[in-house]
């Protein structure tokens, strides 16, 4: 529940410029897509919400576009080169925020997406009596110290440790200060520590187990259940005709004929666009892009889909799989089905084992035997988790 009293101002840093590596896979995490949406545009959401003014993104160094296009193109945001590390990139958010001449800044690891409100309503208070603030939570298991053989040589009193998250909450001008003055061999472990250094203060406030940082590959598996379960079914024709271009699954096919029609006529990405509209019961393809639309006039249909799986996700739908069948006597669509599984994948963000691609004749019979025209059937399954 926000407080009714408005925050008072701040802006914000999200430090996203890492590279996942404990993560995995070919996106950083922080860009990948959680709960329908990137890791990092949960954050970004998160801030505004709570009224934060500007925000300076951290990002991988020729990633800031990417890094923006991930954020949502949030209007308040700017991109900076990150560092090696992520005092360096917290050091080179604080130098760009400092333009805007903040008196508070949050500090805040884009890898932990799930940013309540309250966590950001305490850190501000807390502002009030010390020059920084961080969230903790308590330890709740006993704490062994190791060697290195993994033997057990003592113990650690867990009642006087707390772990630590972020937004970890600042006075700006303490912070740059405690950051340019830094001497220490090693980075800090966190800005806390760095504020430390320089004499500051800092309070702990309550955290809150939603701010876990997604760091392993594991921490990608949704933790709720499925509480709604949708599918819906889509089914789209196009003509073969001389001198037309042959786009399938967003991929262009070379080929003697091509699909006639308003947009790229890529029949089988319409028919998934209708199945994931039909699953929401948002219309067809048609109702959004109408073909006496000029703007859609050879349009690639891979924004349509974009557009409905967007739709989707802002109902609180994430997709889980999609089976298409492609029906035509030729070409073969075999050599081109990982090309085009790997293209509807990107389009719609499930990973390539939840894109199925199916082709099939009709022996020879019906409009498709006769090579008048290429089919297209696709069923989409949607979950809405709670
Ligand atoms: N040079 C770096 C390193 C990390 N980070 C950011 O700091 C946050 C917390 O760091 P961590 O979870 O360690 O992310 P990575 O360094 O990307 O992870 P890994 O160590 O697995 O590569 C992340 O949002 C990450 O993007 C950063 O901006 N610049
Ligand atoms: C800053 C931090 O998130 C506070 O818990 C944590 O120190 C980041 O550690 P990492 O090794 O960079 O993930």
């Amino acid at each position: 529940m926000a407080s009714e009293t408005p925050l008072p101002a701040f802006s914000a840093i999200i430090v996203a410029a890492g590279k996942g590596l404990r993560a995995g896979g070919d996106t950083p995490k922080q860009f990948r897509k959680w709960r329908g949406k990137p890791v990092v545009m949960h954050s970004v959401d998160a801030l505004n919400a709570a009224g934060c003014g500007s925000i300076v993104i951290v990002a991988p160094p020729g990633l800031h576009a990417e890094a923006l296009a991930a954020a949502g193109e949030p209007a308040n945001a700017v991109t900076v080169d990150g560092g090696v590390t992520r005092q360096e990139s917290v050091r080179a958010g604080l130098e760009r925020i400092g333009e805007k001449k903040p008196e508070r800044v949050l500090i805040h690891d884009a890898a932990r997406p799930d940013l309540p409100m309250a966590v950001i309503e305490r850190l501000l208070a807390a502002l009030e009596t010390h020059a920084g603030a961080i969230p903790a939570l308590p330890v709740v298991d006993s704490l062994a110290v190791s060697d290195s053989n993994s033997t057990m040589t003592g113990k650690a009193d867990r009642e006087i440790l707390r772990r630590v998250q972020t937004p970890q909450a600042f006075r700006y001008a303490d912070i740059v200060a405690a950051h340019r003055s830094w001497t220490g061999a090693l980075d800090a472990g966190d800005d806390a520590q760095v504020l430390m250094a320089g004499g500051g203060s800092v309070a702990l406030v309550q955290g809150d187990e939603r701010l876990k940082k997604m760091t392993f590959a594991q921490d990608f598996a949704d933790g709720r259940t499925v509480a709604q379960f949708r599918v819906g079914q889509g089914y789209d024709v196009h003509r073969l005709q001389a001198g037309e271009e042959l786009w399938l699954c967003g991929i262009k096919l070379e080929y003697d004929m091509g699909l006639a029609g308003h947009s790229d006529a890529d029949v089988a990405l319409h028919a998934i666009t209708d199945a994931v509209l039909g699953a929401i019961g948002a219309g067809d393809i048609g109702t959004h892009f109408p073909p006496s639309d000029p703007q859609w006039s050879g349009a690639a249909s891979g924004q349509f889909l974009e557009h409905a799986v967007k739709l989707a996700n802002d109902a609180g739908y994430t997709l889980g799989n999609l089976d298409v069948t492609i029906i035509c006597e030729a070409p073969k669509i075999g050599p081109h089905r990982p090309a085009m599984r790997t293209e509807v994948a990107r389009l719609t963000g499930l990973a390539e084992d939840a894109v199925s691609i199916k082709a099939t004749t009709t022996e020879r019979l019906g409009f498709t035997g006769r090579a008048e025209g290429i089919a297209a059937q696709a069923i989409v399954g949607l979950c809405k988790l709670g």
